[in-house]
C-alpha cells in the first residue's frame, strides 16, 4: 500500500514533514488491513465501470484473495444487486461490518445502510464525501488483499476524495470506444496523473457483439481508437470487451461472482505485479 509514514504527526514533532504539504489521507479502521486499493474510474457514465470493478473482484478472489468492494458511486450504486446482497449492515465496537457476497467478496455500499435501496441519495459533495471516507476509516474491513473501489464517472467531488483520502496504489480507467472517448480518458488520466496515482492501463467495453449465430464480430460504436490513444499516453490496454449478454444476465441474476471475464486476464495480472 501507498505509504503515508507522516500522517498524524506535525511539522515541529517530525522532521520528516517540513516543506511537505499535508497528507490528507484518512486513517485506515483500526481492526483492518489492506494491502492493496485499487481505483475503477471512468471519464463518462454507463461505460461498464461497476462491470470491470465486479469482474476483477470475482477473478481476484477465485484466486484465493480476500477481496473487497467499496461501492464509492453514492449515487448510483450498482455493486450489491450485481453480487445479490442487501443490507442492513450490521455495526460491532471494530466498525461496520462490510456484507459478504457468497464468493466471500466483502462490500460496503450507500445501499447496504438505507432503510430503502430505492430512495434516491440526494446529498451535496462534501457529504458524499464524508461518505467515501467513512467507507475507509468506519468499516471493518479485515485483512483484505485487495479493495477494489468503484467510482462514480468524472471527476467530481468523489474521485477527487477518493484519490486524496485513501492510499491508492493504482487505477483502472474504463472508456468504450466512441469519437468523445479521447478527450474523455485523457481528462481521467490527467487527473490521476496530477494527484500521483499510478494509472495502471486502459480497459475498453463494448468493444464489440458477437453474432451469436455465425460468431462475426459486429463493432457497434465504430473502429476503436484506443490502441492509439494508450500509446499516446503511454499506458497499457488492459483489456477490450464484447457486449455479451450473459454477463448482463449474471449481473441481473445477482451471481455476478460467477463470472469468469476471460478478456480481463492482463487487468488481473498487472494488479497482481503490483
Ligand atoms: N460487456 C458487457 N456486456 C454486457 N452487459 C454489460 C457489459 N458491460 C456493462 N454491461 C451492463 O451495462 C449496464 C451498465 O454497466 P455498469 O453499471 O457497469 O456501468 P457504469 O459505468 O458503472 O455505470 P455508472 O456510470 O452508472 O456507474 C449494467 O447493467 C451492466 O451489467
Amino acid at each position: 500500500m501507498a505509504e503515508n509514514s507522516c500522517s498524524g504527526c506535525t511539522s515541529e514533532s517530525c522532521e520528516g514533514c517540513s516543506g511537505q504539504p499535508e497528507s490528507l489521507l484518512e486513517q485506515l479502521n483500526q481492526y483492518s488491513s489492506v494491502k492493496k486499493v485499487i481505483g475503477v474510474v471512468s471519464g463518462k457514465g454507463g461505460v461498464g465501470k461497476s462491470f470491470v470493478t465486479g469482474s476483477l473482484a470475482a477473478m481476484m478472489r477465485k484466486q484465493g484473495y480476500q477481496v473487497g468492494i467499496m461501492d464509492a458511486d453514492i449515487t448510483g450504486p450498482s455493486i450489491p444487486k450485481m453480487f445479490g446482497i442487501h443490507g442492513p449492515a450490521q455495526g460491532t465496537d471494530q466498525g461496520i461490518l462490510p456484507i459478504e457476497a457468497e464468493d466471500g467478496t466483502k462490500i460496503m455500499s450507500i445501499n447496504l445502510l438505507m432503510e430503502d435501496e430505492e430512495a434516491p441519495v440526494i446529498w451535496r459533495g462534501p457529504v458524499l464525501a464524508g461518505v467515501v471516507k467513512q467507507f475507509w476509516s468506519d468499516v471493518f474491513w479485515g485483512d483484505l488483499d485487495y479493495l477494489f473501489v468503484d467510482m462514480p464517472p468524472g471527476t467530481g467531488d468523489v474521485p477527487l476524495t477518493v484519490f486524496q483520502s485513501l492510499p491508492v496504489d493504482g487505477i483502472v480507467i474504463v472508456t468504450s470506444p466512441q469519437d468523445l472517448v479521447q478527450m474523455i480518458v485523457k481528462k481521467a488520466y490527467n487527473m490521476a496523473q496530477m494527484m500521483k496515482i499510478p494509472v495502471l492501463g486502459v480497459v475498453e467495453n463494448y468493444s464489440y457483439l458477437k453474432c451469436p449465430d455465425c460468431g462475426k464480430e459486429i463493432k457497434l460504436f465504430g473502429e476503436s481508437k484506443i490502441d492509439e490513444i494508450a500509446s499516446e499516453l503511454a499506458m497499457p490496454v488492459l483489456g477490450k470487451m464484447p457486449l455479451d449478454p450473459s454477463y448482463a444476465e449474471l449481473a441481473d441474476q445477482g451471481i455476478f461472482y460467477k463470472a469468469d471475464n476471460i478478456y480481463l486476464g492482463e487487468a488481473v495480472k498487472k494488479i497482481q505485479d503490483l
